[in-house]
């Protein structure tokens, strides 16, 4: 879609920016790079410099971002919170920074040994006449406050008196910028370790931690963002591997997926066939609104299969697709496929599976899970195959290799609850949502994507994808079934374009996250309803794709 080709140099710093990692892949990427001749305190300033320079911009300078300060005045005394390591050491060089710029600044610094580096910066900042208090009780009231207690070092739990500190300035109001980690969390699973700063913006220095990205993180966060300090890209392949194992799903990545520009010779069973069987008398909803998540994928073909009484109902909406009315259950769930003449379920391009459609089609979804095309089940589809064992035994094995059942992709797509259903020995999905989810790509041989406010994908490969950015407005019921047929309508379209399936996967969540984003940003966050999110998959693309000069 970007007409602009990066120079390799642009196209690292874009890798970097997917880049996840632990703590301690960072320490093995920053020993690389001690090692091969950086000095760390000339790291340290570099970094800090950086660190120094956004706070004025986003807090203190004359045009600064208003909405980052609730208060009238401009922030002009700054509060700096220095811990014993070299996190302590980055605050120590703001503090410096600051302090020149002309602003009021006040030390906190309560440990009484400090890493050599940050004891130096300690011993100048004080040389310099900026005030340094070993209690919390003496710091004076201050505008903005800037963190730099822990970063990745931190690994225990936090004591007394620093908890209770940390405690009270969580509760002045004041906004709290933290350097690299809100102070408190875990650097991997983003779990408080007892007690956690709650800021306003945390800069993550260099590489995005992993922690930042676990949903238990993100009270404490506030706005992520990532401080560039050019890591070479030669240390992060050579500690991750050429492809990181753990990436952030972002523009750039979608955009190289997204079938867009379309070939201008092209027909509608190129650029795919997808079949949605979804609803049942009860739920005739979420048919509709899995039907308007695929029309905004621009799938070729849409054919959707619902209990036969529900055909007017989705025909009225959805007029470019071939309703399929099947005959239904006394409960009115769908009985039986009766797909069209000379069709079967592997004349289509990609199957979703599962919303609306209640328990009651068990049947169905056994027929599904043995065709040879790509499959998502969501819902019902989840709930019906955890009821055939858990975990799914035999695994959806693509490629049939580990003896699985299936020969084609699949793709779970559960919520937290449905989760536990399909995978009740697994690790607690809320204690490490990344781990959990890679480990259930790895026994069931699916692409598993586990929703929630970041929404983390697995394939059975242990690669794992994290949508980085979403919205509370989608927490509302039907929002997960227009993901389902954006889904599917994208995965219909993966084998023309020549992307790989799971590639649709984790751009269909992004987008989806994006859609909510802009719609909550022009509608609040309660006014973003499922019908209305289909209404705005079209219109974010078309937002960001104007082409470029
Ligand atoms: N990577 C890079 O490229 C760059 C990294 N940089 C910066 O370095 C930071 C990492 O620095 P770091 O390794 O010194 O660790 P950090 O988080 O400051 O603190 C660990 C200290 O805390 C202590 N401690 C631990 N738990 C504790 C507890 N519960 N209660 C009390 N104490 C506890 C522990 O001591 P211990 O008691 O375990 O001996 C240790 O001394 C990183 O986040 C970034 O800001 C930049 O400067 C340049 C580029
Ligand atoms: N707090 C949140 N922040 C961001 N996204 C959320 C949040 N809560 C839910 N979502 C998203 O909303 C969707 C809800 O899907 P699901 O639970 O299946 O709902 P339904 O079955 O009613 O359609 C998922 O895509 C999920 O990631
Ligand atoms: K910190």
């Amino acid at each position: 879609m970007n007409s602009q080709h990066p120079t390799p140099n642009n196209q690292q710093r874009i890798q970097i920016s997917q880049v996840v990692v632990t703590a301690q892949q960072m320490r093995e990427i920053e020993a690389r790079i001690f090692a091969a001749g950086m000095p760390v305190a000339a790291l340290m300033e570099k970094v800090a410099g950086l660190i120094a320079r956004r706070i004025q911009v986003l807090y203190l300078s004359e045009d600064a971002e208003t909405e980052n300060f609730s208060v009238s005045v401009r922030p002009h005394k700054v509060g700096i919170l220095v811990g014993p390591g070299h996190n302590g050491g980055d605050a120590l060089v703001v503090a410096r920074e600051l302090y020149f710029r002309g602003y009021a600044v006040y030390i906190y610094s309560p440990f009484a040994k400090l890493k050599e580096l940050t004891s130096q910066h300690l011993q100048y900042a004080q040389s310099l006449g900026i005030p340094c208090y070993q209690s919390i009780e003496d710091l004076p009231k201050c505008d903005l406050l800037v963190d730099g207690l822990f970063g990745f070092g931190l690994e225990r739990e936090l004591q007394d008196p620093i908890a209770s500190a940390i405690n009270q300035l969580n509760h002045k109001s004041v906004p709290i910028i933290s350097i690299d980690m809100p102070s408190g969390l875990h650097t991997d699973t983003g779990e408080v370790l007892g007690t956690a700063i709650r800021a306003s913006h945390t800069f993550c220095l260099g590489l995005w931690k992993l922690g930042l990205l676990q949903d238990q993180a993100l009270e404490y966060v506030g706005k992520a963002e990532l401080i560039d300090f050019d890591i070479p890209w030669a240390d992060v392949e050579a500690v991750l591997g050429e492809t990181p194992r753990i990436k952030r799903v972002t523009k750039d990545s979608v955009f190289s997926t997204v079938p867009l520009p379309r070939p201008a010779v092209t027909h509608k069973y190129k650029e795919g066939h997808l079949l949605l069987i979804c609803g049942s008398r009860r739920y005739a909803g979420g048919a509709i609104l899995t039907g308007l998540g695929a029309r905004a994928s621009g799938v070729g073909m849409l054919s959707i299969a619902v209990p036969e009484s529900l055909k007017p109902i989705l025909v009225s909406h959805l007029p470019e697709a071939l309703i399929v009315g099947c005959p239904e259950t006394q409960t009115g769930a769908i009985a039986q496929l009766q797909l069209p003449e000379n069709t079967d379920l592997n004349s289509f391009d990609a199957i979703a599976c599962g919303p609306g459609l209640t328990k009651d089609a068990s049947p169905i979804v056994q027929q599904v899970l043995e065709s040879t095309i790509p499959l998502v089940l969501d819902a019902d589809g989840l709930n019906i195959l955890a009821e055939m064992g858990t975990p799914p035994n035999p695994p959806l094995t693509k490629g049939g290799t580990k003896g699985g059942i299936r020969q084609a992709l699949t793709v779970l797509t559960p919520h937290t609850g449905e989760f536990q259903r399909l995978f009740p020995d697994l690790p607690d999905a809320k204690h490490n949502r990344i781990e959990a989810v890679r480990e259930a790509a790895a026994q069931s041989g699916a692409v598993v994507l586990l929703k929630g406010a970041r929404t983390a994908i697995a394939n059975s490969e242990g690669a794992v994808w994290i949508v980085p950015e979403s919205t509370p407005a989608l927490a509302r019921g039907g929002s997960g079934d227009v993901l389902t047929g954006l889904m599917g309508g994208l995965i219909a379209q993966a084998v023309t374009h020549q992307i790989p399936a799971e590639d649709m996967v984790a751009a269909a969540a992004w987008w989806h996250a994006q859609a909510g984003i802009l719609a909550a940003q022009e509608r609040t966050e309660l006014g973003v309803d499922a019908f209305t999110l289909t209404q705005y998959l079209i219109k974010f693309l078309s937002l960001i794709n104007k082409p470029l000069a």
